[in-house]
């Protein structure tokens, strides 16, 4: 540490908003967070509005600032770290959205995917983006509103109206309008930035039919991103780090050598694998990523998404009522028959990596008379499970080499008998951190970087603690047997055979 000063770590994501204060040896020194409302204006569609968004980082930072007992003085710098994909379209003169943010989860693009696809350029789409053609990703949301708010097309083209991610949006607004611009993270997850070149694809704006004037410029997640206005928050720092949120999980959590690995339990699962220097195109239906860019240099990343993972919880809370809360399907767990043959396939909006079948429905399998909410609750656990040993399988047929340990963080890795299981059914190490919040850590360590904060990703890795590890001691025939019950449960959800 060579700065005394602290970091403010903005953490946007789908479900709330977050503000956290660091000290220079990456502890919580305070934090404010606040729920973010949802929008499901039709089957399929999911909406943010980009006011309640831009409202609630403002309140929940000055609430941060606030209960750390810091003036803008005490912070070095900012870091923003956010919902990835997520499109909103603003207007340059008047800073005011054209249409709701439209959320990863939205699959309203589908159809002009299904286009793409059929169209014969899923190929092209994939060498230069490393993505799967998918309307998870920012490119055919920026396409639909185009196609779909009156005049946006026409304005789009005059260069009136800015695309950018929810970073882009807020540091636009944080700013006062004067800087238009995201991080190479970020951009890789649009479907129109060519990951190896480093620049929007113009043959991919062609095929979108998305005009380039619209699009921000794309900056290292460790570059100076422009001045907040004064008055936000009592004097103007400088925002210093970007980075989308499953990428500055893989700063939080270190992971800065090749083969290193990270996975998230939030309401969906997202596990990274740093590849280096190198990004190789996946052949088995991953998608290659940039992990960061820490000044000319770019690492990149083999990413596996799943769609629900905690939101398989919330589902058996809210949905089914098996539960109070999240953490009683712990001891739910403990209590559940190890050999009730139960299994359970969260494909509530289809299946993620590495099957992709927006087809494919959830189904619970096994049920007999003794089955009760603890074999569902643990069935429900251990197919977060299974679906991480699909992804790391994915990822070792695509070269990498077996991880030396996972670590893991998120919402859902409060659950020790998940993470005992996670460990026993991958035989893999698991490795929980001492600081869970490993998003907005990794947003304020890029933050640290420029402001001298931290030394480094060496300085980064320092301050990584592993609070507890898990150590598998399953026997290898009980989890082959377990993992093909697995394979056989998934093969008859499935819509495409
Ligand atoms: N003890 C627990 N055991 C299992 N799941 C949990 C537990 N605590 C929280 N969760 C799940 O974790 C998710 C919240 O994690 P979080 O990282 O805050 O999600 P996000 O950032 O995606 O909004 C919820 O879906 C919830 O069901
Ligand atoms: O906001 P989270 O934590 O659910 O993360 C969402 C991902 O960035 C979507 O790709």
């Amino acid at each position: 540490m060579t700065d005394t000063r602290h970091i403010l770590a903005i953490d946007q994501g789908t479900t709330s908003s977050r503000a956290i204060v660091f000290d220079g040896r990456g502890r919580i020194v305070a934090d404010a967070q606040k729920e973010l409302p949802q929008h499901f204006p039709r089957s399929g569609w999911v909406e943010h509005d980009p006011e309640d968004i831009w409202r609630d980082t403002l309140e929940t930072a000055r609430g941060a600032m606030e209960k750390a007992g810091l003036a803008a003085g005490d912070i070095a710098g900012i870091g923003i770290t956010n919902q990835r994909e997520t499109a909103v379209i603003w207007d340059r003169e008047t800073g005011k959205p054209v249409h709701n943010a439209i959320v990863w989860q939205d699959r309203r693009g589908a159809p002009l995917c299904d286009k793409l696809r059929k169209d014969g350029h899923e190929a092209l789409i994939q060498r230069r983006t490393g993505l799967l053609v998918d309307s998870y990703f920012s490119a055919t949301k920026i396409a639909w509103i185009l196609e779909n708010v009156d005049g946006a097309r026409q304005r789009a083209e005059a260069g009136k109206l800015a695309f950018g991610t929810v970073d882009s949006f807020l540091l636009w607004r944080l700013t006062g309008g004067t800087v238009h611009a995201t991080d190479a993270t970020n951009a890789s997850r649009t479907m129109l930035y060519d990951i190896r070149r480093q620049r929007w694809d113009d043959e991919l704006l062609a095929l979108l039919d998305i005009p380039a004037a619209m699009l921000p410029e794309v900056r290292a997640c460790d570059a100076e991103f422009g001045h907040t206005q004064a008055d936000l928050f009592g004097a103007s720092l400088p925002v210093t780090g970007i980075a989308g949120d499953q990428q500055a999980a893989v700063v939080g959590q270190a992971c800065f050598d090749e083969n290193m690995l990270k996975s998230t339990y939030g309401t969906g699962c997202f596990a990274l694998m740093n590849t280096g220097r190198t990004a190789p195109t996946s052949r088995n239906r991953l998608l290659t990523t940039i992990a960061y860019r820490l000044g000319e240099e770019t690492t990149y990343a083999l990413e596996g998404s799943i769609f629900v993972a905690g939101a398989a919880v919330q589902w058996l809370r809210d949905g089914l009522k098996l539960l109070g809360s999240a953490p009683e399907t712990e001891t739910l767990a403990q209590q559940a028959d190890p050999e009730s043959g139960v299994y359970m396939v969260p494909a509530f909006v289809g299946l993620g990596a590495p099957y992709w079948d927006s087809g494919a429905r959830g189904a619970i399998f096994g049920l007999n008379r003794a089955t009760g909410p603890a074999e569902i609750a643990a069935a429900t656990l251990d197919a977060v499970c299974y679906q991480t040993r699909d992804l790391l399988q994915a990822m070792e047929a695509d070269g990498g080499e077996a991880p030396a340990a996972l670590r893991v963080d998120g919402g859902m890795v409060a659950n020790d008998w998940f993470l005992q299981r996670l460990a026993d059914l991958l035989n893999v190490p698991v490795e929980r951190p001492e600081v869970i919040e490993t998003t907005a850590l990794g947003a304020a360590c890029l933050a640290g970087l420029k402001t001298g904060v931290f030394d480094g990703t060496a300085g980064i890795s320092e301050v990584w603690r592993a609070e507890r590890r898990f150590e598998p001691r399953m026997h290898a025939e009980e989890r082959e047997r377990r993992y093909a019950g697995w394979v056989d449960a998934v093969r008859r959800v499935r819509s495409d055979g």
